[in-house]
């Protein structure tokens, strides 16, 4: 059942602005994109088909030993060494694996870390400048390898996106690179490769997923085409992801959020995310919690902080996700606390002390909270972070 109107429209917020139907908007795709139980085998037609002989498999250790699955042909190597939210000397490893293997396919076979790195050496490999030089958008140069993304999580939606990131680790930062070279050749979504996903990282994943459509189709540069896979990816989150975190098995609910995933990630190049992700991004840069688990902490915060501006909004995702009625921020809460998330900072690991330094660092991201529905100043995601200590 939604949340009462009442209890999320009394605010002094501004007005959301009108819908721009005619704003301009470029959507972009991966080549081809595969969904289906059973896909992931597919890989190795499709190299053969175009020629391949030298694969490179990035992976973590996990899916590193189920490489197989893939299917590949000829002479393929696995770059096993993907960190959870990878830093800089991780990516610089992996490129010079690619340079040394004269890798002509590079596949990113894992979650968003193992595929972020992926698309960034796929533009590496034969780029003499250095990472920093790529920073930012349309930056990286047209790639010689093919690229290809087999995602095993189903959250970041990466696989579908022209965006990586990267944490420098001498700045704390976490660098995106955005280009349309960058974009796969071919995604493979088979979603029963994430029947292995532990449920702590279900829910966290699917909470990414959640994160990335609610911020898109709340955004100030939400576009109504976008909203169509925002709104569609907030209803699979809901009906989907308790089940498959009480069930990882459950064939159906690990489509359904495959499918949020995926949607999640066609809401991230063309709108992107807002206050949610920059709040939680010090959350991993500081203090290394994964991205989902960072973003499902934030997210009552966020949602109850934007929803004055338009209420309607608001209980429209609230009802989609199926949440209680009542106090949004309460009921959003117990949402994911009920399906086992560790909703508090101090549980974290993070202090009182840690706090004004998280607020400095998600302040300055203004890439993300210039689109936040409602103006955020530095004090007022101090507040969020106290609220979720
Ligand atoms: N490019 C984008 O647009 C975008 C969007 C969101 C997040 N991200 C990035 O993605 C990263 C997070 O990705 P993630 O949340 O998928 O986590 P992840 O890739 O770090 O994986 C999380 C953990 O799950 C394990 N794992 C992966 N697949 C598994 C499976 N099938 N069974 C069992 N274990 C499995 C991994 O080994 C790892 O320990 C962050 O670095 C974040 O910045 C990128
Ligand atoms: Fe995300």
């Amino acid at each position: 059942m939604a949340a009462p109107l009442s209890s999320i429209a009394a605010s002094n917020a501004a007005p959301a602005a009108a819908l721009s139907w005619s704003r301009p908007l470029t959507i972009t795709r991966p080549s081809r994109i595969e969904f289906g139980a059973g896909k992931v085998g597919f890989a190795g037609e499709w190299a053969a088909s175009h020629g391949v002989a030298r694969t490179l498999v990035v992976s973590d250790a996990f899916n590193a030993a189920r490489v197989d699955r893939l299917g590949l042909p000829g002479e393929v190597s696995v770059f096993a060494e993907v960190k959870p939210e990878p830093d800089l000397p991780n990516l610089l490893k992996l490129v010079a694996m690619a340079r040394a293997v004269r890798a002509q396919l590079i596949v990113g076979f894992g979650g968003g870390s193992a595929m972020d790195i992926a698309k960034l050496a796929a533009v590496m490999v034969d780029d003499t400048r250095s990472f920093h030089e790529l920073v930012g958008p349309n930056k990286a140069a047209p790639r010689s390898a093919l690229l290809v993304q087999v995602p095993t999580t189903a959250g970041t939606g990466s696989e579908a996106g022209t965006r990586a990131l990267v944490t420098d680790p001498e700045t704390l930062n976490k660098l995106a690179v955005e280009s349309l070279h960058m974009l796969a050749d071919l995604a493979i979504i088979d979603p029963d490769l994430t029947m292995t996903v532990p449920p702590a990282v279900t829910a966290a994943t699917g909470i990414d997923a959640l994160a990335h459509c609610v911020e898109a189709y709340t955004s100030r540069r939400a576009h109504p085409i976008i909203d169509m896979y925002a709104r569609e990816g907030i209803g699979l989150v809901g009906k989907f992801l308790r089940r498959a975190v009480a069930n990882g098995g459950d064939s159906e609910a690990r489509a359904g959020l495959a499918l949020a995933s995926l949607y999640g990630g066609f809401c991230l190049g063309p709108v992107n995310t807002t206050a949610g992700h920059a709040i939680s991004y010090p959350l991993g840069t500081r203090h290394g919690i994964a991205h989902g688990l960072a973003n499902a902490v934030i997210f009552p915060h966020t949602l109850a902080f934007n929803a004055p501006v338009d209420p309607i909004k608001a209980a429209d995702i609230a009802s989609r996700l199926g949440l209680e009625g009542g106090d949004l921020k309460a009921s959003a809460y117990r949402w994911c606390a009920g399906m086992g998330v560790e909703m508090r900072l101090g549980q974290l690991g993070i202090g009182e002390d840690d706090l004004a330094g998280m607020a400095d660092e998600a302040f300055a991201i203004r890439r993300l909270l210039d689109f936040n529905p409602r103006e955020i100043s530095r004090e007022e995601i101090l507040g969020i972070y106290q609220a979720a200590l």
